[in-house]
């Protein structure tokens, strides 16, 4: 699951509590000035600890990390994480446990000068601008095509998910995060969009309008990526998303031509989900309500998901009643197109390649799988497990399980 609306359980515990009496802040405008440094419930971490030079201390952190107690829920105290000289000055600060710190110090962006090369650059794809009724949007710069790239970063905040820590310790905290930040990067996470306008839990509610999730260590964690957070959502969108959990980089690519001027969209749900749902998701997780073409013809788009739905499971059949031919999978890869879900094409590319290996047309087999395989690494990346099976099929499709098996 990608949606990037997971957060939901730090909201749902105790977004309404406002413990207040934990935590004096001052407020103001626009929420910048709001950091605090010293945070009450945190044990002050230089005690007892000789003032040893501070690099060679944390390295790589710059800064000496600042711990709560020991969380029930994870057995480990989460501490903050900061490296300020990241990536040429853009800084990353990340919310942890000191294990899994270790897990992020050992990755190679940490270690080697040229492992993020190509990341954090400006592609030249696209501009940012207001936009009537969905805040700020980003735009083409120039005329895009498949598979250009539109946006390679890493992100200025990371924090493990936990639904322990009271609303206003969690802020705290994501303060501490955040203030560590060179100027550059904490403004520009400032100016995020948000959702609730509450400038008191400012910095978790930027992280709930802009969130993307990053396993690392065997856990999720909530991952802030200020320039990518510009995309708006369609359900129809012109570009796809993964993130790759080594680079710790969120890279987007166009999935079909972009015209100058044109907004590049992402989804923020799956468009394969009914109208009434992905509305839901959007209004639940953004607050925002959808007016894209396709939600504005729910009737029509609805229809053409079942008609999906009927499709993909008649190309699953896969016993000797099966109704399931090529025909049908080249019908599906039709529908997903005419709906603008050229994002989503692997699943239709892979039916097709099953199908027509599994009467024995190798050549279109392979086409199809070389095709899922494309479709996929903008989706998920290179590292993901459902590259597999394609990889297999195309090694030999007549050795593969599907080969004539419906002939
Ligand atoms: C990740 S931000 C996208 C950038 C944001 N528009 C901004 O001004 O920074 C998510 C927020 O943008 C707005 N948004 C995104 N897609 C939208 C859409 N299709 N229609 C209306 N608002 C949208 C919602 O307010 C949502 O909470």
């Amino acid at each position: 699951e990608k949606s990037t609306s997971h957060v939901a359980v730090l909201y749902s515990q105790c977004w309404h509590e406002f413990p207040l009496s934990t935590a004096i802040l001052r407020t103001s405008r626009d929420g910048s000035s709001e950091l605090v440094s010293k945070v009450s419930f945190i044990a002050n971490p230089s005690q007892n600890q000789p003032p040893l030079d501070r690099l060679d201390n944390y390295a790589p952190w710059t800064h000496e990390p600042i711990c709560t107690g020991v969380l029930q829920s994870l057995d480990s105290k989460l501490c903050v994480y900061t490296n300020a000289t990241f990536s040429n000055g853009r800084g990353i600060s990340i919310i942890t446990t000191p294990r899994i710190a270790d897990e992020f110090a050992n990755l190679p962006i940490f270690r080697s000068a040229n492992a993020l090369d190509g990341i954090n650059v400006f592609s030249g794809a696209w501009y940012t601008e207001k936009l009537p009724g969905k805040g700020v949007g980003m735009l083409a710069r120039k005329q895009l095509k498949f598979k250009d790239r539109v946006t390679a970063y890493t992100p200025a905040l990371v924090a493990l998910l936990e639904d322990e820590l009271k609303t206003m310790e969690r802020e705290q905290l994501y303060r501490v995060a955040v203030n560590q930040l060179p100027e550059a990067t904490r403004d520009a996470y400032m100016d995020l969009a948000y959702v609730y306008g509450e400038p008191k839990v400012r910095v978790q509610d930027i992280v709930k309008a802009n969130t993307f999730q990053l396993h690392v260590g065997g856990q999720n964690h909530l991952a802030v990526f200020p320039e990518t957070s510009r995309l708006n959502h369609a359900c129809a969108p012109n570009a796809q998303y993964y993130l790759d959990p080594a680079l710790l980089t969120h890279f987007v690519h166009a999935t079909r031509p972009i015209s100058i001027g044109e907004e590049i969209t992402i989804s923020y749900t799956s468009p394969l989900e009914l109208t009434d749902s992905r509305q839901r998701h959007l209004q639940e997780g953004f607050h925002f309500t959808c007016s894209c073409p396709r939600c504005s013809a729910k009737a029509t788009t609805d229809a053409t998901l079942h008609k999906i739905g009927d499709l993909q499971t008649a190309l699953n059949d896969w016993s000797a009643t099966s109704t399931a031919t090529p025909k049908l999978a080249e019908k599906l890869i039709q529908l997903y197109r005419t709906e603008g879900l050229d994002g989503f094409l692997d699943v239709p590319y892979g039916f097709a390649a099953l199908a027509y290996n599994a009467v024995g047309d190798t050549t279109r087999a392979i086409k199809y799988a070389k095709l899922a395989k494309e479709a996929i690494l903008l989706k998920d990346g290179p590292w993901t497990p459902n590259m597999q099976i394609w990889t297999e099929l195309l090694k030999d499709p007549t050795q593969h399980w599907s080969f004539r098996r419906r002939k």
